[in-house]
């Protein structure tokens, strides 16, 4: 469903993204992980246009649309969640969930009837009329969730939809995101939260430093001694390994 082909993205002299491959396999869910600042949400913004890449293409069912602007390539199903979430909080939930479903629905009676299905889809239900700015955390992350799946997408970047959630609220809308695959979309995601990623993704790539430095399950990936340094450090690979023997 989705292929990105080297893509590079520089900002000035910084090169955040370089050269990076991926794939997402149509009704998979795939992860992009990587320490702070590798360059995860400028592939994102590659893949939705928000950026179009230095080098490098974007294939979208097999079309190139590297050049496409982010409303043609919502058009053509994708859709993105942001990690800083803004609602609009002068409209209610089901509102702003409407926002979304605009895309599909020109008449405000049918984008409101589909705001209302979404918002119970993702366990907003009895939030549905009350202000945005009403919700916690985990509820404006439902929110962000509802408002990108309103625009009824076959392809869906979800750009940290746990970070600032508890172990609990984490549990509960794991089944969420799985549930939204069943249905059919195919799902894209940056996670931190390694229980959910290991939970849900077929596949992992991880980013460090604008480069793809490994791929594959999620288990395999997170032993991989090059992953590992990513994260902690050169020589935390080996450190690990001899501590797990003395323990
Ligand atoms: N518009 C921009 N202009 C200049 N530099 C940018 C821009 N967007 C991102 N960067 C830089 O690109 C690098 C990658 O940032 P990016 O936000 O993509 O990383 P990330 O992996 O998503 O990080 P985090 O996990 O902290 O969200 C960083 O050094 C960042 O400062």
């Amino acid at each position: 469903m989705l292929e990105v082909q080297n893509a590079t993205k520089r900002f000035g002299g910084l090169i955040a993204v370089n050269q990076a491959s991926l794939k997402a396999a149509a009704g998979s869910i795939t992860g992009l992980i990587g320490p702070n600042g590798a360059g995860k949400t400028t592939l994102f913004t590659l893949i939705s246009g928000f950026e179009r890449p230095t080098e490098g293409r974007v294939l979208f069912e097999g079309q190139d649309i590297s050049r496409d602007e982010p409303h043609i390539r919502a058009q053509r199903g994708i859709a993105r969640t942001f990690q800083i979430v803004q609602p609009f909080a002068g409209l209610s939930v089901v509102e702003n969930i409407a926002v979304g479903a605009h895309l599909r629905h020109a008449r405000r009676s049918d984008a409101m009837a589909r705001a209302q299905e979404v918002g119970r889809r993702v366990g907003l239900g009895p939030e549905l009329d009350k202000s945005a700015s009403s919700l916690t955390v985990a509820g404006r992350k439902r929110l962000e969730l509802a408002r990108a799946l309103a625009t009824e997408p076959k392809l869906l970047l979800l750009d940290e939809v746990l970070a600032g959630l508890n172990p609990s609220e984490i549990r509960d809308i794991i089944p969420v995101i799985r549930a939204i695959r069943d249905e059919g979309v195919t799902i894209l995601m940056i996670e931190h939260v390694m229980q959910a990623v290991m939970n849900l993704c077929e596949q992992v790539y991880v980013l460090a430093q604008g480069k793809i430095i490994a791929e594959g399950p999620p288990a395999e990936v997170c032993d991989d001694p090059t992953v590992i340094e990513a994260y902690l450090g050169a020589g935390a690979a080996e450190r690990l390994k001899r501590e797990k023997v003395h323990a």
